[in-house]
């Protein structure tokens, strides 16, 4: 906050996020937090505490944001309550990093000392500069032999801009340097500004759904108190609700009672949609009708969709309920029903990028035990139409006669790539491949940042991944949407034994729609399990067959050989066919795998 700010000081509160590029050391380094103020034991740090959901565990990454509430006892005497809000790495999640931030005063900026700077924490760290936190550079894992903290301070001089010169060095795994860490954050992160006595005005960080207790949204005062029992009134819904809780997470879950100024807690009032208490909204109290919003966040739009149906056409209502209730706590899942000649029911999904996507599919299955097939992500194509109308596409299937089109324009993104000097030119042969666009090269030490304007098609297929293999895991990738931009495109359709599958097309550029097609197909033959006769599987672009390719016939019957042999042999052979089968759909009478659906995305010309 602005030093001419004249509001009250709260001296001993301190609010702070991390900010970190994936794997440099967050979660640990939290833990670590957690353990010095008290709040964890040693066993407890064995398992990471903030990443709470399962699926967060096991794959390492942070997806929503959540708070704990400390007491650290600092070397003046003092007690300092600090408030840590979470954020998540990924670049599919950065919204969610600027409404953790919006919180704060402070932030921790962690790079790795063996690692260097990476895209993510410059674009998080620019996040943090432009919403006017002080941000701390924090140097991690000096252990290891391969740190270099000096070279790394320098990088993050050149490349963010922030001094580092005596940034903290700390090992979040051995504990090197915690003190050290704990001393500068009370000291350099301002405290927040504010008055208890001031009508209420809380910002809320976050939502989501509990199933006992219905919406618990963690907030952020900045005026006010707020009281069990308190009616409060939401902003934008102008509604009104008894306060049932409210607390802090200690990273528990735990009632006080009472939230003042400056201070980051939960609060539930009983409301049991997510839409009764948006991410964003600011909460007063129903007496106070008057005071102002806070100024929200930008409302978060899918930037892909894919078609999801589940493999048993049974499980279709679970399949709604089940989506349903994940939308309960993702405010960013946008879904309608979907019908497709192939695959039947089932939805049409909205994604932030291809790891939510993963995500929401493994949760799906995990947590609601339901077999699903998805489709192949696509982006939204703009379309302006003879009429003067314009459409916004996300499935390829729906797509217009063209006859009717003026003219079709794709998602542009302005992708920022880290990369050391010897990798660049690989780098770049990646990004021209793609159709990319060089903007800007810059060399920032030992490394080179690449900016590039990207088709975001190009960019949301495997473009991470390539980027790694081709640079031995060193670049880094950020990238944001600009504008829509036109382009020759035009629909790829993958025909099966002479039938169209709707849910196998593909939108495309027309200059790479002839190698696309033929890749397509050859990785098609592979994915398709041989049956009992030939199948025949072909590219085309309108009328215009592009490719074709054959799998050919299996000649025996798998189960012939047990005839009026061994039958628990017999039926532990249908068995396993039969759990082969669980992520296949019957199209026709062809039986279609789900990597086959997802084949688009592994093609290059
Ligand atoms: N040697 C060493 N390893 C560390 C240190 N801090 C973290 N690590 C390791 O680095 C890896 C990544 O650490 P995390 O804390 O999970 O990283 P993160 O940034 O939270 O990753 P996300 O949750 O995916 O964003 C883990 O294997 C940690 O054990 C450190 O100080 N020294």
């Amino acid at each position: 906050m602005s030093s001419n700010d004249n509001r009250k000081v709260i001296n001993n509160i301190r609010n702070f996020s991390i900010i970190a590029h994936i794997d440099h050391g967050k979660s640990t380094l939290a833990d670590r937090i957690i353990q010095l103020c008290g709040g964890l034991t040693e066993r407890e740090l064995k398992e990471q505490v903030l990443d709470s959901m399962d699926l967060e565990r096991e794959r390492g990454i942070t997806i929503k944001a959540q708070s704990v509430t400390l007491d650290y006892h600092a070397e003046d005497g003092e007690v300092y309550q600090l408030n840590f809000i979470d954020t998540p790495g990924h670049v599919d999640f950065s919204y969610e990093v600027s409404r953790s931030l919006y919180a704060c005063e402070g932030a921790l900026l962690v790079v790795d000392a063996a690692q260097g700077v990476e895209a993510q924490s410059v674009a998080n760290c620019y996040t943090a500069i432009a919403q006017d936190l002080e941000v701390l550079p924090v140097l991690n894992k000096i252990d290891l032999p391969q740190a270099d903290p000096d070279r790394v301070a320098q990088e993050i001089e050149e490349i963010i801009g922030l001094d580092a010169v005596d940034a903290c060095q700390v090992s979040a795994k051995t504990g090197i340097g915690m003190e050290g860490l704990m001393e500068r954050l009370v000291r350099d992160i301002p405290p927040p500004r504010g008055d208890a006595e001031k009508p209420l005005q809380a910002l809320i960080i976050d939502s989501w759904f509990d199933n006992y207790l219905g919406v618990v949204s963690l907030i952020r005062l900045f005026d006010g108190t707020l009281r069990k029992g308190d009616k409060i009134r939401m902003k934008s819904t102008g509604r009104d609700w008894e306060v049932t809780e409210v607390g802090i997470f200690t990273p528990k879950r735990k009632q006080t009672g009472i939230l003042r100024a400056g201070e980051v807690g939960f609060v539930v009032a009983g409301i049991k949609d997510i839409h009764g208490a948006p991410v964003g909204d600011t909460i007063t109290h129903a007496k106070t009708p008057d005071t102002p919003r806070l100024p929200g966040f930008q409302k978060v739009k899918p930037q892909v969709y894919a078609g999801m149906f589940p493999v048993s056409s049974d499980d279709y209502e679970e399949f709604r309920d089940a989506l349903e209730k994940l939308a309960l706590n993702d405010a960013s899942l946008d879904y309608e029903p979907e019908n497709s000649d192939a695959l039947g029911f089932g939805f049409r999904v909205g994604f932030l990028g291809t790891l939510h996507m993963e995500i929401i599919q493994e949760r799906l299955e995990r947590e609601y035990n339901l077999d699903l097939l998805t489709t192949a992500p696509t982006v939204v194509y703009e379309l302006a139409m003879k009429t003067g109308e314009t459409l916004y596409v996300s499935n390829p299937s729906k797509l217009p006669d063209l006859a009717n089109v003026e003219e079709m324009r794709e998602p542009i993104v302005k992708a920022s790539i880290l990369v050391p000097q010897e990798f660049v030119g690989n780098v770049i042969a990646e990004c021209e491949q793609r159709r990319g666009v060089q903007q800007d090269m810059q060399f920032l030490g030992s490394q080179i940042q690449l900016t590039y304007e990207l088709p975001m098609s190009e960019v949301v297929m495997d473009f991470f991944d390539r980027l790694k293999s081709i640079s031995r895991g060193y670049a880094s990738l950020d990238y944001g949407f600009v504008r829509f931009q036109a382009a020759k495109l035009v629909r790829l359709d993958v025909l099966i034994n002479g039938d169209k599958v709707d849910a196998l097309a593909a939108i495309v550029h027309r200059d790479h729609a002839q190698g696309r097609g033929r890749s397509l197909v050859e990785k098609m033959k592979e994915l398709i399990p041989r049956q009992m006769f030939d199948v025949a599987i072909q590219a085309t672009i309108g009328s215009q067959v592009v490719a074709r390719s054959t799998v050919k016939a299996l000649r025996k019957n798998v189960t012939a050989k047990c005839y009026g042999g061994d039958v628990t042999r017999k039926k532990k052979l249908l068995e396993k066919q039969k759990a082969g089968k669980k992520r296949m759909k019957q199209v026709g009478r062809v039986e279609i795998p789900q990597d086959a659906f997802l084949a688009v995305l592994k093609v290059n010309d």
